[in-house]
């Protein structure tokens, strides 16, 4: 029999199967957890038995997870609608092992270039070099969407801890009340503005930084305006063309992917923001992850658990949602960050010879900081119609260690939260809690039914030790390659993007009906009823 089809049959052999009931044997922990360092990963409040995971090990292997991974690594032109190689590890490929894509090491490049970031970011955080006027620069304006903005966003905003530069700021979309409220209370004589994109060709980054060149020549003398002005892309002959000087412009190649680039140059707002100490311990991080990625056997190999229990939940428990709850107030952006990351890269509808796909591919992800879940969302989680797998994520301690009782009650939470989804409460112990308040017949068992909660919700906690640049890194190298594994097992080419192309063209050609040089005759009835009322 298929893998696929024995692994359904499982799950139908088990349908009333109780998560709660696994852990009659007492090794379920032990058997369903792995570790890298101090990471930890729980997957045993999943209705995963041993049979299912052996099962969903077959697959990965059957899928050849191990030879694609190795590929990846090497270098290979895996991504073959755009036939590129796939490596932003070689960005956090610290040991600087020769990593060849046609022939040619790369790896000296990508070290240069890192050592390029880190010259600029020491001057500018020690004031050697400075803006236009001579004074020091006091903020930094990322402009960039996507894979240039929610990386460096999502970094920033969890490494607060860290920051002891320039303030660091992002604009990303092309709504003006973005760069304009940002800019607002901002000095140009005193930022430095810097273009992120692949490309140097997205709309909204370069009407942005068209606005952002404007804004600094209120201050600035045209001649001088390179000095508050850097580029981060792989096309530096349009960098040159914005009036960028080649100094402040730091270049990658095409493999990496955008919504996988923070480790390099598009990280650079990260690094002035933490400095290059920092930042290096980020990288760190992932490259830890990356050899465990490749070493660990596929049993205890996180990245490839984490996506086999993904695989479990979407295509053969019918979960078509998994919520990203991080208990870890400054992972407020990774939800988004893993959107971007998990639906860009897996949201796809055929394999790799174009043939539909027979089964479901990515899932929806979504998700927001615990506690502040708790009290919107989570009632659906606990009480909906629909199953929602969860991820947890939560540090062992805090940065506040003079508010350790605040983490202790965050922890608390995060604990019972998973328990509660496991667990539940039957209708006994509700008709019993309402017997206690006084109730009692039929008003008893109505109040009751309100109060059941089903239970056998399953969910994964994530354990790591403090949130610091080396576990951030090791967090999102472990969902990059989740989101890799996941779809090799599906067959996919995760790392094109072809779906977000129809929306752009579009786009540009419904600008000129808005600015009313175009007659809409040939849109839609909705599309010439909205342009109508403009
Ligand atoms: O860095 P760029 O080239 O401006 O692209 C920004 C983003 O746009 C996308 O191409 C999708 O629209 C993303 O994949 C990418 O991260």
């Amino acid at each position: 029999m298929n893998v696929w089809k024995s692994l359904s049959q499982n799950q139908e052999n088990n349908a009333d199967r109780s998560i709660l009931a696994l852990f009659d044997d007492p090794d379920r922990f032990k058997a369903f957890s792995a570790q890298c360092g101090d990471f930890l990963l729980d997957y045993s409040k999943t209705n995963m038995d041993a049979e299912a995971k052996s099962l969903l090990l077959d697959l990965a292997k059957s899928a050849g997870v191990d030879a694609t991974r190795n590929a990846m690594f090497d270098g290979q032109a895996i991504n073959q609608t755009e036939d590129r190689a796939v490596l932003h590890t070689a960005l956090r490929n610290l040991s600087g092992r020769p990593v060849t894509v046609d022939g040619r090491d790369v790896m000296p490049e990508v070290l240069e270039t890192l050592q390029a970031m880190k010259t600029f970011a020491i001057r500018l955080r020690n004031a050697e070099l400075t803006s236009a006027s001579g004074a020091p620069f006091t903020d930094v304006v990322n402009i960039g969407i996507g894979g240039s903005d929610l990386g460096p966003v999502m970094a920033n905003v969890a490494l607060a801890p860290y920051h002891d530069g320039p303030k660091v700021h992002f604009v990303s979309n092309v709504d003006g009340a973005d760069i304009n409220d940002t800019l607002k209370g901002l000095d140009p004589t005193t930022t430095l503005l810097i273009i992120a994109s692949k490309t140097f060709t997205t709309i909204e980054t370069m009407t942005n930084a068209e606005t952002g060149k404007k804004w600094l020549l209120q201050a600035v003398p045209e001649d001088q305006i390179g000095d508050h002005l850097a580029a981060l892309s792989t096309a530096q002959d349009k960098t040159a063309a914005f009036g960028i000087p080649s100094d402040h412009v730091f270049g990658f190649a095409d493999w990496v992917g955008g919504r996988y680039s923070v480790w390099g140059p598009i990280g650079l707002s990260v690094m002035l923001a933490i400095g290059p100490e920092d930042f290096t311990a980020f990288l760190q991080g992932a490259e830890e992850m990356d050899t465990h990625f490749r070493e660990a056997p596929l049993e205890d190999n996180l990245p490839v658990l984490l996506a086999l229990v993904g695989i479990w939940h979407n295509n053969i428990c019918g979960y078509n949602t998994r919520a990203v709850l991080p208990y870890d107030q400054r992972l407020l952006r990774l939800p988004a960050y893993l959107q971007q990351l998990d639906m860009e890269s897996n949201g796809k509808g055929v394999d790799m010879e174009g043939n539909p796909l027979p089964r479901h591919s990515g899932p929806i992800v979504w998700g927001e900081p615990g506690t502040n879940g708790q009290h919107a969302f989570y009632q659906l989680i606990h009480q909906g119609t629909r199953v929602v797998p969860c991820e947890f994520l939560v540090a062992r301690r805090g940065h506040e260690s003079e508010l350790a009782h605040q983490h202790r009650l965050l922890l608390a939470n995060c604990l019972a939260q998973s328990e509660a989804l496991m667990v539940g409460r039957s209708m006994d112990a509700a008709r019993e809690l309402m017997r206690e308040q006084g109730f009692e017949g039929a008003e008893l068992e109505k109040q009751a039914a309100h109060r059941v909660f089903p239970g056998n919700r399953p969910s994964v906690t994530m354990m790591y030790n403090i949130l610091d640049p080396k576990t951030l890194g090791k967090i999102i190298a472990l969902y990059e390659h989740r989101v890799f594994v996941e779809g090799v097992i599906w067959g996919i080419n995760s790392f094109d993007q072809w779906g977000v192309e129809l929306g752009k063209v579009l786009a540009t050609r419904m600008l000129p009906l808005i600015e009313g040089e175009a007659t809409s005759e040939d849109k839609d009835g909705s599309t010439r009823g909205l342009l109508a009322t403009l």
